[in-house]
């Protein structure tokens, strides 16, 4: 596998999708004459820059002749919150399995913080999509997020003071400590979703994998999750990439756009890659992206015979940016 580990970011966050390789020669640094003070500063850069969460180089994804993705080149920084968009099997969720080491890449490299995906795993946390528990699952809310923890060890498990401390601290923090010890098959669909963002933080996740979480759950709760998620990315500098289908609640809160469609992607701030020029591209037919009453909506994508609505684009209303717990 290349080493990528030296990889220098962006220059502006939200600009260049692509972080340039260090082992490239340094604009100015190589040339003669080249002052020492500068070349000083060149050989610093890297070494000071912040390793990305998650660096893909050339990457991609085909089953068969299918491709769902190719010369995908990434850089997550920490902090920094990513939107991956698209049409059903797009290879959103195979773009979150490959980071999981759950299916290798057909092309191209992947690292997790400057490390391979087996080393790197356990810096990755995880929202799986929902799917609504059954009434009779014989765990609390606690229990399940103690598994993100400890889940993979074999057999009984006493768990330490701090490791008690971790699960207290991952349920107060997405609001959960009131049913900790409730059945989680119990719990409401967004009381359920908070439960597994946090099993997800409990292990302080370097990047935080999320897979449609907003999924079936009301206005309210969908704005509940994604405050969280963002608190967390602001607070700990987390990466967070987040596949969706409703763009509106994480609008204002994403910073770059991943939008997969035809085996093609783009990638950019949101304003650049959600356009009908961009779009009409990736499709390759007319796209409308519209606003309607304050409603930006994508019509005339092929996945939506009739022109329907692909994605509710509704920008959310800036007095009412989830600022974390219920908005
Ligand atoms: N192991 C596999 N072998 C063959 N095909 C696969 C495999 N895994 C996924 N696929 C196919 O790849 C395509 C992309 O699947 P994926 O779940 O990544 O799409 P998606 O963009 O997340 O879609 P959705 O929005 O519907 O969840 C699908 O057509 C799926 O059937």
């Amino acid at each position: 596998m290349r080493r990528l580990s030296r990889i220098v970011p962006p220059g502006q966050r939200g600009g260049d999708a692509v972080g340039r390789h260090a082992d490239a020669a340094p604009e100015g640094a190589a040339a003669a004459g080249a002052r020492p003070r500068s070349l000083l500063r060149e050989i610093l850069r890297p070494m000071t820059a912040p390793v990305p969460a998650l660096s893909l180089r050339s990457a991609g994804l085909s089953f068969g002749d299918r491709v769902l993705w190719s010369g995908l080149d990434l850089d997550v920084q920490p902090g920094e919150f990513i939107a991956v968009l698209g049409p059903n099997g797009a290879g959103k969720s195979s773009l979150l399995k490959a980071v999981l080491g759950q299916q290798p890449l057909s092309a191209g490299d992947l690292l997790i913080a400057g490390l391979p995906p087996a080393r790197g795993r356990h810096r990755v946390g995880y929202v799986p999509q929902q799917k609504s528990m059954d009434a009779a699952t014989p765990l609390r809310a606690r229990d399940l997020v103690a598994l993100g923890i400890d889940g993979h060890r074999f057999g009984p498990r006493r768990r330490s003071a701090a490791e008690r401390q971790r699960i207290a601290d991952a349920l107060e923090a997405v609001g959960a400590t009131g049913y900790a010890d409730a059945p989680v098959g119990l719990l409401s669909g967004g009381e359920q979703q908070r439960v597994r963002i946090a099993q997800a933080l409990a292990t302080d996740p370097t990047l935080l994998l999320c897979d449609e979480p907003l999924l079936s759950l009301d206005l309210r709760s969908q704005r509940a999750v994604a405050g969280m998620i963002d608190r967390r990315r602001r607070e700990h500098a987390t990466a967070v990439v987040f596949v969706t289908h409703e763009i509106n609640p994480v609008l204002d809160l994403v910073d770059r756009v991943l939008y997969v469609a035809n085996g093609q992607h783009r990638i950019g701030p949101p304003g650049e890659v959600l356009t009908s020029a961009t779009l009409s591209e990736l499709y390759r037919t007319p796209v409308d992206v519209l606003n309607v009453r304050g409603r930006v909506v994508v019509v005339g994508t092929p996945d939506e015979p009739g022109g329907c609505t692909h994605h509710d684009l509704t920008p959310a209303d800036p007095g009412r940016r989830p600022a974390g717990g219920d908005a």
